[in-house]
């Protein structure tokens, strides 16, 4: 007689997969704690029971978070777009949809994933490329960016230091991560062409959840823009003459709404109070001041709700 097939439980907890360890591990830690959520470590590490909110976080290979919410083990992860976008092409490429998205993006682990290639080359195009050997760690990526341009290419798949594949004769050309330049320059390398630029994103299934679960990432998204949307901005204060306000307002592109306050006993002066979502530089605020503020004050903002 075959085992009875066992139903997983209905979980009514939201759980989120992050990087273990690695780049986006404390940034993403990070801005899950500035929505209110903390946890219970486990003594593996691997497991955090959420305390303040019924939301877990799981720790693991950023690799395998997108294949962590295809299967429903999680709801969300936070994954770089590069890892997330690397599975979608694979599917796309064997004809499979894919139900797993970007919910948002999050503003860290900036980078881009670029050909390039020896310093000794001149670069004409992307024609160069064809016949040629590309060492990438994304090859669905890559695959589907050539089949869009109509190159052929010979992929040589490499899951870490692409960049010496050139030196050691493996590879023509590298399709790899750039941030600052400095593993491409140290490689002799030239980046010619960008195939993406990349963050860490939060992504969620493309399923519907079930209510209770659906409540919670309606509110972990809530909480989430309010972060994001405040995460550079500034309340800034300042007094000035009512003549003066066209010409400060010009200095203030990004300001909201600026809230423009009477003051006692002075007709003719103003006091003003703006969210600015740039960032708040002191040369800008010595432009506000030759521009006729006073009494600037740049002042954080904790929480905001729409
Ligand atoms: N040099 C870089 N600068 C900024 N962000 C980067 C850089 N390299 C990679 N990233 C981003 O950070 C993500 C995680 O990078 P990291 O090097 O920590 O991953 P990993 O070595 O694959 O980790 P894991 O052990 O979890 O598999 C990348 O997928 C990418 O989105
Ligand atoms: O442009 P840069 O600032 O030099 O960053 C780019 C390098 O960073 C990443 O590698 P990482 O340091 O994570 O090593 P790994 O990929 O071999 O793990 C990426 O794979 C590049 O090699
Ligand atoms: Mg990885």
């Amino acid at each position: 007689m075959s085992p009875p097939v066992v139903q997983p439980p209905v979980r009514d907890r939201l759980r989120i997969a992050i990087q273990k360890n690695g780049r986006l591990s404390e940034p993403a830690r990070a801005l899950l704690s500035s929505c209110g959520l903390s946890w219970r470590e486990s003594p593996d590490r691997l497991f955090c029971y959420g305390e303040t909110a019924p939301v877990d976080l799981l720790l693991v290979r950023d690799d395998d978070i997108p294949g962590l919410i295809t299967s429903g083990v999680c709801d969300l992860g936070i994954v770089g777009r590069n890892v997330l976008l690397e599975e979608v092409s694979l599917a796309d490429l064997e004809g499979q949809p894919y139900n797993a998205k970007e919910l948002r993006a999050l503003g860290f682990g900036g980078c881009r994933l670029a050909i390039a290639v020896p310093q000794a080359w001149t670069w004409t195009g992307i024609e160069d490329l064809r016949g040629r050997r590309i060492a990438t760690s994304y090859p669905g990526i890559l695959q589907r960016w050539l089949d869009d341009a109509g190159i052929d290419a010979t992929t040589v798949q490499l899951s870490g230091s692409v960049e010496i594949a050139p030196r050691l004769g493996q590879a023509d050309v590298v399709c790899d991560l750039v941030s600052s330049g400095a593993t491409l320059a140290a490689n002799q390398l030239t980046p010619v062409m960008d195939l993406m630029t990349s963050e860490a994103v939060l992504v969620g299934t493309t399923q519907p959840l079930d209510p209770a679960r659906a409540a919670l990432l309606d509110m972990l998204l809530r909480r989430l823009d309010g972060v994001l949307k405040i995460r550079d901005s500034k309340l800034l204060m300042f007094r000035a003459a009512r003549t003066a306000l066209p010409e400060l307002m010009s200095l203030l592109p990004d300001a909201e709404s600026p809230t423009v306050l009477g003051v006692i006993e002075d007709d003719d002066a103003v006091s003003l109070q703006t969210l600015c979502h740039g960032v708040v530089t002191w040369q800008r605020l010595e432009a506000l001041q030759r521009a006729g503020a006073r009494g600037l004050m740049v002042l954080p903002v904790e929480r905001m709700l729409a």
